[in-house]
C-alpha cells in the first residue's frame, strides 16, 4: 500500500504550480509536507485525491490509481474549512460517513468514541455554527477519519488550534498512524512536522528541495548549532574560523558553525578564560534548514 508519485506536473495554463514531482510514501507512515505559502501543497494534495488532474505523471496508492471508487479508503481534512453550518455535529457526521458507505450504527459509534476522545460529548447535538472555530476543526478531523481511511491528507491540522487541542490531534494522529493507517500532512509550522515525521519532502515552487528522512535531512545539512553559556566575554569566538552566524543570548552566545572540528577548536581557545556553564552541540532545527533552503522564495 504505498502511495507513489512519479514525475507529477501540474499546470494552470502558463503557470507551472507543481513541477515533476516524484515522492514514495510507504505504508504506515506519517510524512511531511513543507513548503512557503503558494509553494503547490494543496496543489499536490487535490492531485492525490483525484480531485485536481496531474498535467502529467501517475500517482498511485498500491498501484491503482485513486478515484471515486478508492474515495472509501482515503480521508482528507482540507485546508479551507468546509462542514454546513446548519447542520448538527451528528447529522454532518452521519451523513458524510454514508457517503462513504458506513452503515448508520457504526458512523454514530465511531462518532462518539471520537467525541469522548476529544473530550466534548456534549456537542453530538450542537449546530455546526454554535461551536468556536477550535471545535470546527475537530469536528471537521472527525469527518475525515469517521470511515477509517487507510490514507490521510491533512492540510494544515494544527493551524488554528489552541496548546491543548494541538496536543489532542497530535495524539489522535499518532494512534490513527499505530493503527496502521498512513498519513500525510502539511505544516508551516516545523516544531510539528520534527516532532511527528520520519520523512519529508520540501517543496518550493513546486518543487522538491529537501526530500528524505529527517535525520539523514540533517546529517546532511552539515552545520550545527553551538550553545554557549559562559561568565566571561565570548567576543573573541564570533570571528573564529568556521563560524557561520552568531546570536547573542541572555546568558551567552548561539552560534551556527561548520561542523563538530569547529566546536573543538572552540572549546580550546576559551577553555581556561573562566566558568563555562554550558557547551553544548546540536543538530539543525528543521526551521534552520526550512529557512535556509526556502528563505528566497520569499524574497
Ligand atoms: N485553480 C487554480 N488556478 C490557477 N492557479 C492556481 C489554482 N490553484 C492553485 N493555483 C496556484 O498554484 C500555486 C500553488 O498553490 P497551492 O494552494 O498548492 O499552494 P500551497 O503550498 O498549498 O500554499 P499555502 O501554504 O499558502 O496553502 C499558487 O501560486 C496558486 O495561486
Amino acid at each position: 500500500m504505498v502511495l507513489k508519485l512519479e514525475r507529477v506536473t501540474k499546470r494552470f495554463g502558463e503557470f507551472t504550480a507543481v513541477s515533476d514531482l516524484s515522492l514514495t510514501i510507504p505504508e504506515k507512515e506519517m510524512f511531511g509536507f513543507l513548503g512557503a505559502n503558494g509553494a503547490g501543497k494543496t496543489t499536490t494534495f487535490r492531485m492525490i485525491l483525484g480531485l485536481l488532474d496531474a498535467s502529467s505523471g501517475n500517482i498511485t496508492w498500491d498501484d491503482q490509481p485513486l478515484n471515486y471508487s478508492t474515495s472509501h479508503l482515503v480521508g482528507y481534512l482540507p485546508e479551507e474549512r468546509g462542514l454546513y453550518p446548519k447542520l448538527k455535529v451528528r447529522e454532518q457526521i452521519v451523513y458524510l460517513a454514508r457517503l462513504r458507505g458506513m452503515p448508520k450504527n457504526e458512523a454514530l459509534r465511531e462518532l462518539r468514541s471520537w467525541l469522548e476522545k476529544f473530550k466534548i460529548p456534549e456537542y453530538e447535538n450542537k449546530r455546526v455554527e454554535e461551536l468556536s472555530k477550535g471545535n470546527q476543526q475537530k469536528i471537521q478531523f472527525i469527518a475525515a477519519v469517521i470511515h477509517k481511511p487507510r490514507l490521510l491528507i491533512l492540510d494544515e491540522p494544527f493551524s488554528g488550534l489552541d496548546p491543548v487541542n494541538v496536543e489532542q490531534l497530535k495524539e489522535a494522529v499518532l494512534g490513527l498512524k499505530e493503527n496502521g493507517t498512513t498519513i500525510v500532512f502539511s505544516s508551516h509550522q516545523m516544531h510539528h512536522v520534527e516532532e511527528l515525521c520520519e520523512h519529508l519532502c520540501i517543496l518550493q515552487k513546486g518543487s522538491p528541495v529537501v526530500h528524505g528522512s529527517l535525520k539523514e535531512i540533517k546529517r546532511a545539512y552539515g552545520k550545527k548549532n553551538l550553545i554557549i553559556h559562559a561568565d566571561f566575554s565570548l567576543e573573541s569566538i564570533k570571528d573564529f574560523p568556521g563560524v557561520v552566524k552568531t546570536k547573542p543570548t541572555m546568558e551567552g552566545l548561539e552560534l551556527q558553525i561548520e561542523g563538530e572540528q569547529v566546536a573543538e577548536g572552540i572549546l580550546k581557545e576559551i577553555a581556561g578564560k573562566g566558568l563555562l556553564r554550558k557547551f553544548a552541540l546540536e543538530e539543525p532545527s528543521l526551521n534552520d534548514i526550512f529557512i535556509e533552503k526556502v528563505g528566497n522564495a520569499y524574497e
